[in-house]
């Protein structure tokens, strides 16, 4: 991006921009990005989308924030401090994709990662089907990666869920998604059965990598879309590819699903410092 105030000198840290709505819970949204952004010791900054009464049971309320002031924390952040990379979540309305999508524009963000938040974990709605369509239309074009779980990508591309089980069906699912836009696509599989998660990313170089890791038998997953995306964007912050990024952003989610903590009587938040413990990746998971 431009950087009118380091007049070609590198930023002393990697910059990474959330654009998420608040969890009062603290699991997900910019409060799970901001804890892996430092985790993965980069400097993020970020935009707030909308106020969410969210617990580890699940959406209690939602407010979006008027778009105007979306465009003026924008501006705040990228006239002065700049980024190396963003990251979108929750945008509740299309008036808030238009922001994003001019002010990332005009600043020139190029390492953008989309992740297409539609619904919370137990269905709430977080962002309205206009707004959804208007991330489709106006900001996917835009993204370095767009990071959807099977129901997103479903929606997305207007199929019906059980046209996209398999794993050969989840790859041309993500490779139908890469005619809307985006230079990559890491298609999630949280959602799909088996007792590996694997997950599959086209376009980062003409082929397929797939991500597999074992799924781990807890319900504390709330949040790990949310960090999958941001530890994929810290990394493109730091300058990686997005494979390595993916790579990377999987590892990162599995040791903090491996330690996540049963706070709340429903789905508990991951612990996002797990990943600087010696031998954590791969472990089982706290019970
Ligand atoms: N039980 C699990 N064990 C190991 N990895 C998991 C588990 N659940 C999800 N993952 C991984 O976590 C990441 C997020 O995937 P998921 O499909 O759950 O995203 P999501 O549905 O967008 O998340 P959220 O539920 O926060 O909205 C992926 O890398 C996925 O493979
Ligand atoms: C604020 C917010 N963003 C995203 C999600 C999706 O996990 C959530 N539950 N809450």
């Amino acid at each position: 991006m431009k950087d009118p105030h380091r007049q070609g000198r590198p930023s002393p840290v990697p910059r990474v921009l959330a654009i998420a709505g608040s969890d009062s819970g603290g699991g997900a949204g910019l409060q799970a990005d901001l804890k892996t952004f430092q985790e993965l010791e980069t400097y993020g900054t970020c935009v707030v989308t909308a106020l969410t009464a969210q617990n580890s049971l699940g959406v209690q309320r939602v407010s979006a924030v008027p778009a105007t002031l979306v465009a003026d924390q924008l501006e705040s952040v990228l006239a002065d401090i700049g980024t190396d990379a963003a990251k979108t979540g929750m945008l509740p309305t299309a008036d808030i994709v238009a922001a994003v999508a001019s002010a990332i524009r005009r600043h020139g963000v190029d390492r953008l990662v989309v992740d297409p938040v539609r619904t919370a974990t137990a269905g709430t709605a977080l962002v309205n089907d206009e707004a959804f369509g208007a991330l489709r239309d106006i900001l996917l074009p835009l993204a370095a990666l767009v990071t959807p779980n099977v129901p997103e990508a479903c929606a997305l591309l207007g199929v019906r869920e059980d046209e996209v089980r398999t794993l050969d069906e989840r790859e041309s699912a993500a490779r139908a998604l890469l005619g809307l836009g985006p230079r990559a696509v890491l298609l999630k599989g949280g959602h799909a059965a088996g007792d590996e998660c694997v997950d599959v990313l086209v376009g980062a170089d003409g082929g397929t990598r797939f991500f597999a890791a074992p799924r781990l038998p807890t319900r504390h997953t709330h949040g790990t879309g949310c960090t999958l995306a941001a530890a994929a964007a810290a990394c493109l912050a730091r300058g990686h590819s997005a494979a390595e990024a993916c790579g990377t952003a999987k590892a990162f989610v599995a040791a903090a699903i491996a330690r996540a903590v049963p706070l709340g009587r429903g789905a508990g938040p991951l612990w996002h410092a797990a990943w600087r413990e010696p031998g954590i990746r791969g472990s089982a998971p706290r019970t």
